[in-house]
């Protein structure tokens, strides 16, 4: 299934028609660029379009009053004076004789995205739309908002659909106020919203952004608010903060839907954020929620005021939706202390509410300044936006990097007697191999010297990570007698040969060569039940689930609270995939797991499972072809000492991973 854009350039015609300083950003030309970024790139031609419509009176009525609705209607006919008259009543928002018209029409794209994706029509969307709409609220336009497009498709979806559980993922650099308030007292909406806060010093200046405001009544929790207090947020903060707060609640909360207030004055040169968090971050972060909700994704466009990084963050956006694979993440620094302490202030003030959260740290003991930080002698401060005094310097950074998608998504190395599933490509490595190698890999992997089709099988793997390296395949599926020992040797060959960093991912307990973790190419994490003495290094992490991978919550916290923001961090070349004998994993848990780690080395992720689990190739491809995993159920609490197990786990190694903080550190 494709993925939907819907846009029209109906939308660019209106704009301010007088003097104000706090709107004469939001000009027509945001969505002119963004859609002529994504025809240059030949990106829309690759989306299924979709006409706009307008929203009717009845749709507009599911967010806002009937007095408000009956004003906005006057304003076509207003002269300039009566119009500037009208919008004083509100903040930091303009109309104009044809606002009205574009606003419905931006309301209606939204819905007809969420219909498109409903019924099947497409797998995920983006609509590129002005007016924006999370500011305005029910009788109120604000910030540059009239209708509150994604608040009114959230309600359509429910009545028209039956969605049960929708998520709104809210990256925009400002606080969506409209939709909190349209939602906080519904436990069937989670709002999630980061936005520039700075103690409330930044507009909309409102007390109800900060962390503390979890939504009311049956609505608690179902609201959370992470306050930057600094400019200068990079890649590494916005990552932390999905790997440590959205996702592990978002996969608790389990959403039928995902509509994301796809803002992006969130990106570096924007005026508004001044943040520094780079286009290619959208990749993530759109790819981080395409597993949710059976991958029911509908991106609506809010806000966006620097035109280069707009357009290249709309399509890192669109070009991730579409399936292509991610970018490797731009070396990352470790959060902030402004970033950390909002971490664990949200995760202090969620924990009565998800149970991924039960064991979070409480707050800081004092919220702390980096004023009262006495940093000791040269070490560095992670602060950043020091240079507040500064004017923004005009921001200059690295176009994103071509994401070239490999002629061959996923090469399958089978047994002859196995099918090769649809769209996947047979690989086996048959030339005639230069002796050298075969004895090499004879002497080193192959006890019984005559087993040919291992040694088959072992070249053909070795060959493959050639073709990965190269980006002639994106990823691999192979069916082998011994997992570990096919492991070992991929291993040994990318770390020596190809002088690449590699993460091996195991699934399950098994014995796994420790030596392979000597030479710190390979990063290694596995997650079993078996308890061993054999402590956790750098390099060779060790999960044990009590209950080993059978318990889908207590895996699913290791991979967000851990696995993720190591793999982050160790930004690997190739990601071996290893599922051991026995595992326990559920078949949807694997599919996820394989799709979430197509976050890493461009997608080139090699899965290796044990010949007698060839029942597993269908499902594997599938998640390696980019469709998305089916949807776990709605998750129990993880055990208690499987949490505080994973806590132990990540205080002592966050001094090597950064990305493992979750909380600022103690003022002396
Ligand atoms: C859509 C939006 O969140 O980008 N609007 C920002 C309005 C800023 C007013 N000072
Ligand atoms: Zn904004």
């Amino acid at each position: 299934m494709g993925t939907a854009l819907i846009y029209d350039d109906e939308m660019t015609k209106y704009k301010l028609l007088w003097v104000d300083p706090a709107c004469k950003i939001e000009v027509p030309e945001r969505l002119t660029v963004s859609h002529e970024a994504l025809v240059r790139t030949g990106l829309a031609d690759r989306c299924v379009s979709v006409p706009v419509r307008e929203a009717t009176d009845a749709e507009i009525l599911l967010a806002h009053s009937e007095e408000y609705l009956e004003a906005v209607k006057k304003t076509p006919y207003m002269s300039l004076e009566d119009l500037m008259e009208f919008t004083r009543q509100y903040g930091d928002v303009y109309f104009h004789p044809n606002i009205y018209h574009c606003a419905k029409l931006a309301a209606g794209a939204a819905l007809q995205l969420v219909d498109s994706v409903m019924t099947g029509k497409v797998r995920n969307g983006m609509t590129l739309v002005r007016p924006p709409g999370h500011h305005s609220m029910r009788s109120a336009a604000n910030g540059f908002c009239v209708f509150n497009n994604v608040a009114i498709a959230a309600r359509y979806a429910k009545q028209k659909y039956g969605v049960q559980r929708v998520l709104i993922v809210d990256w925009d650099i400002h606080h969506g106020q409209g939709v909190q308030y349209c939602f906080e007292d519904d436990p069937s909406v989670l709002y999630f919203s980061w936005h520039r806060y700075e103690h409330q010093k930044f507009w909309p200046h409102l007390r109800n952004s900060d962390y503390d405001i979890v939504g009311k009544e049956k609505g608690a929790g179902f609201n959370i608010n992470v306050p930057w207090n600094k400019v200068g947020m990079e890649n590494g903060d916005y990552l932390s903060v999905f790997c440590h707060v959205l996702l592990p609640v978002a996969y608790e909360f389990c959403p039928d839907l995902v509509l994301v207030c796809a803002g992006f004055d969130s990106a570096i040169g924007d005026p508004e954020g001044e943040m520094c968090a780079t286009p290619d971050v959208f990749a993530h972060l759109t790819h981080l929620l395409m597993n949710l909700a059976g991958g029911k994704l509908c991106a609506v466009l809010e806000g966006g005021y620097n035109l280069t990084s707009l357009a290249q963050s709309v399509c890192q956006t669109v070009q991730t939706l579409l399936g292509d694979p991610v970018p490797r993440p731009a070396s990352l620094n470790s959060p902030c202390i402004s970033a950390l302490e909002s971490l664990q202030c949200v995760r202090s003030a969620h924990k009565a509410y998800w149970s991924c959260l039960k064991h979070a740290a409480d707050l800081p003991t004092s919220t702390i300044s980096t004023k009262r930080i006495k940093l000791r002698e040269g070490e560095e401060t992670t602060e950043k936006g020091g240079e507040e005094e500064k004017d923004a310097e005009e921001k200059v950074w690295p176009e994103p990097p071509k994401r070239v998608t490999p002629p061959v998504c996923a090469a399958l190395v089978l047994p002859d007697d196995v099918a090769c599933p649809e769209g996947c490509e047979r690989f086996s490595f048959s030339e005639d191999l230069d002796p050298l190698l075969a004895s090499k890999l004879r002497e080193s992997f192959l006890r019984d010297a005559d087993d040919s089709t291992a040694l088959i099988t072992i070249s053909s793997l070795i060959a493959l990570t050639e073709k990965m390296e190269k980006n002639e395949i994106c990823s691999g599926l192979a069916l082998v007698r011994d997992v570990t020992k096919a492991m070992t040797s991929i291993v040994q060959h990318v770390t020596t040969v190809l002088s690449n960093r590699v993460l091996v991912v195991c699934v399950g307990d098994g014995n796994v060569p420790s030596h392979i973790t000597e030479d710190r190419e390979t990063l290694v994490v596995q997650m079993g039940s078996a308890q061993t003495d054999e402590q956790s290094c750098k390099y060779y992490i060790r999960v044990c689930l009590k209950k080993g991978c059978s318990d889908t919550s207590g895996f699913v916290q290791a991979v967000f609270g851990l696995l993720l923001p190591l793999g982050y961090e160790y930004d690997p070349s190739l990601v071996v995939l290893v599922r051991m004998p026995d595992s326990g994993v559920s078949d949807s848990l694997w599919q996820q797991l394989t799709g979430l780690l197509q976050s890493f080395a461009l997608g080139h992720t090699l899965v290796l499972l044990q010949e007698e689990e060839k029942a597993l190739v269908g499902l594997t491809a599938s998640s390696l072809l980019g469709n998305p995993a089916p949807s776990l159920k709605q998750l129990q609490a993880p055990l208690t000492e499987d949490v505080e197990a994973l806590e132990r786990l990540r205080h002592r190694l966050q001094a090597d991973w950064k990305l493992l903080q979750t909380t600022a550190p103690q003022t002396q």
